[in-house]
């Protein structure tokens, strides 16, 4: 057995499906746990951080929602600890017919004299509502009268802890099965199921917290073979970035990054790509932009080599004029897109053509959605693309809907275009052509602005560029890059406001959140 720390920073990084979920706990039930000792070990669990989030007696009157499976169970134990804490304790129990075990305990609470109700009104005057409707066995749409009970709920304004997940979400999709309950809190159990990383759920479910219930790590990684879904966790992202340098080194083995980016139209986001790029620490950094935008360049960043291309009439890049003895493939990578416009067509075509690590992002996806996906195929570097969802769509345009469910599209649209596929969000989910998928966990609105996708572009560029001299994975580094930025959107909010973070105050924050992080 791994020590607690270690094992619980494991656990974190774990993502599981209904079903996995299912395999998981029928194994330890098979090895001897009994059922009713891993509900009691769960509710009791629940009911204590009920007890330090909402003490008594400064909350007082408790409603419970008790489904009729499992979930109501742990409900139902949460509801009897919490009667025996002297809390006034209601239960809304609208389906009569309970499974044997939730049965039991619904039996016992009525005999300690806890009352319980078919209808949601008796429950209106409550301090608290903890919701054990359904869990991870939701499987069909919410009907009458359950889904209007729910609807109630809504226009109540007491704070809702959820048991798992709240209840009418897909345990998978994060889909809303008819209605669902918006929890303020979510009580993950055991390990974090997909749905509650899935965009779409991020209104229903609160700040989550996953409630360990020391599931072996043998029973999981028993069920779960790879391709797997993992959480970004901190732990992961610090172990996996090049932060440390050999004692004897120089530049051009810390990676030299090609960027592309810029026209006379859109100079800021060249300067905004460039400026997450320096944050990378990549060794040597490179720029190629039209002519008109070399003296912005260079009066911002005076380390880089700034490269003046000739222009189009409409001052985008004509064609890459790099220096004397170098061509694309003297780059560790290439990030480009930024502020190209659609006019830089040969540029792309002409870094697809090429063998060198590639980012491509913003106009660099909106020309490869023009030339074909399958043009990747060919590529023997890898290629990682970092579309919004409408990029996506215009990408995959096959592939299942990012606005749904999102790890299945950027898994699919992995695989078939032989890429790493960053698709942004609120809960960005980047997938590499096995199948593995990693999905962001924390982030913030604040970054939903314009420009802050330039700034990642920059930034998974230098990171491109040192993983490749380093030997780390692609999509290992794309899952970072992802984290690094959120984490910076997340220390500027905290110093700045939500509304105080613009695309280049998240580029000075880049530094010192990791500096906060590393320690
Ligand atoms: N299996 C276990 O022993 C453990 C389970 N735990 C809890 O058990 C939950 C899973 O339990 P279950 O598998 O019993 O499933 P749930 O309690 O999530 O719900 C399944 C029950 O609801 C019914 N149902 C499903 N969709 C419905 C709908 N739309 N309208 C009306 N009824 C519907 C099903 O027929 C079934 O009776 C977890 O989420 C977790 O809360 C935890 O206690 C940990 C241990
Ligand atoms: N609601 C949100 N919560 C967290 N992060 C978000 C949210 N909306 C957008 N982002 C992040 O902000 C960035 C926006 O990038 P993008 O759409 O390319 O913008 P732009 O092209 O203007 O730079 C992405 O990294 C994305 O993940
Ligand atoms: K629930």
């Amino acid at each position: 057995m791994l020590p607690d720390r270690s094992r619980r920073k494991q656990i974190e990084q774990v993502v599981v499906t209904a079903e996995q979920m299912r395999q998981i706990e029928a194994r330890i039930f098979a090895a001897g746990m009994p059922v009713a000792a891993l509900m009691e070990k769960v509710g009791i669990s629940i009911a204590r951080r009920v007890q330090t989030l909402y003490p008594y007696p400064q909350v007082r009157r408790v409603g419970v929602l008790v489904g009729p499976g499992h979930n109501g169970g742990d409900a139902l134990v949460v509801a009897r600890e919490l009667h025996f804490q002297g809390y006034e304790v209601l239960i809304y129990r609208p389906i009569a017919k309970l499974k044997e075990l939730t049965n039991q305990h619904a039996q016992y609470a009525e005999s300690l004299g806890i009352p319980h109700f078919e209808a949601i009104a008796p429950l209106q005057d409550c301090d608290l509502l903890i919701d054990g409707l359904f869990g991870f066995g939701m499987e069909r749409q919410i009907t009458e009268p359950i889904a209007s009970d729910i609807h109630q709920l809504d226009r109540w304004s007491m704070p809702i802890l959820s048991i798992d997940l709240p209840s009418g979400l897909h345990t998978d999709t994060g889909e809303v099965l008819g209605k669902a309950v918006k929890a303020t809190r979510t009580f993950c159990l055991g390990l974090w199921k997909q749905g509650l990383l899935q965009d779409r759920a991020l209104e229903y479910i609160g700040t989550v917290e996953l409630i360990d219930f020391d599931i072996p790590t043998a029973d999981i990684h028993a069920v779960l073979e790879a391709p797997k879904v993992k959480r970004v966790t901190s732990d992961l992202a610090i172990a996996t970035l090049p932060l440390t340098r050999p004692p004897v080194t120089h530049k051009y083995k810390q990676g030299h990054l090609l960027l592309i980016c810029g026209s006379r139209r859109y100079a800021g986001g060249a300067l905004l790509t460039a400026l997450g790029a320096r944050a990378s620490g990549v060794g040597m950094l490179s720029i190629a932009v039209p002519e008109s935008l070399k003296p912005l360049l260079n009066a911002q960043l005076p380390e880089a080599l700034v490269v003046g291309c000739p222009e189009t009439d409409n001052g985008a890049i004509a064609q890459l004029d790099l220096p004397e003895g170098t061509d694309l493939e003297s780059f560790q990578a290439i990030a480009c897109g930024p502020g190209l416009t659609l006019e830089a067509t040969p540029i792309i075509q002409g870094v697809l053509n090429n063998d060198c690590p590639l980012v491509l992002d913003a106009d660099g996806l909106n020309i490869l959605a023009i030339l074909g996906t399958q043009k990747l195929s060919r590529r023997s570097s890898p290629t990682v693309l970092t579309p919004h969802a409408g990029e996506f769509k215009r990408l995959f345009p096959d592939a299942p809907s990012p606005m749904q469910d999102r790890i299945s599209a950027v898994r699919e649209a992995a695989q078939t275009s032989k890429a790493v596929v960053l698709l942004k969000g609120a809960r960005t989910a980047i997938a590499n052509p096995s199948g593995q998928v990693w999905i962001n966990p924390e982030s913030t609105p604040a970054l939903a602005r314009g420009g802050s996708g330039d700034v990642l572009t920059g930034l998974l560029g230098g990171l491109l560029a040192q993983a490749t001299a380093q030997h780390i994975s692609v999509d290992a580094i794309a899952a970072c890059a992802a984290w690094w930025h959120s984490q910076a959107g997340i220390l500027a909010e905290r110093e700045r406001t939500q509304i105080g973070v613009d695309a280049f105050t998240l580029t000075q924050f880049l530094i010192p959140v990791l500096h906060q992080s590393v320690g």
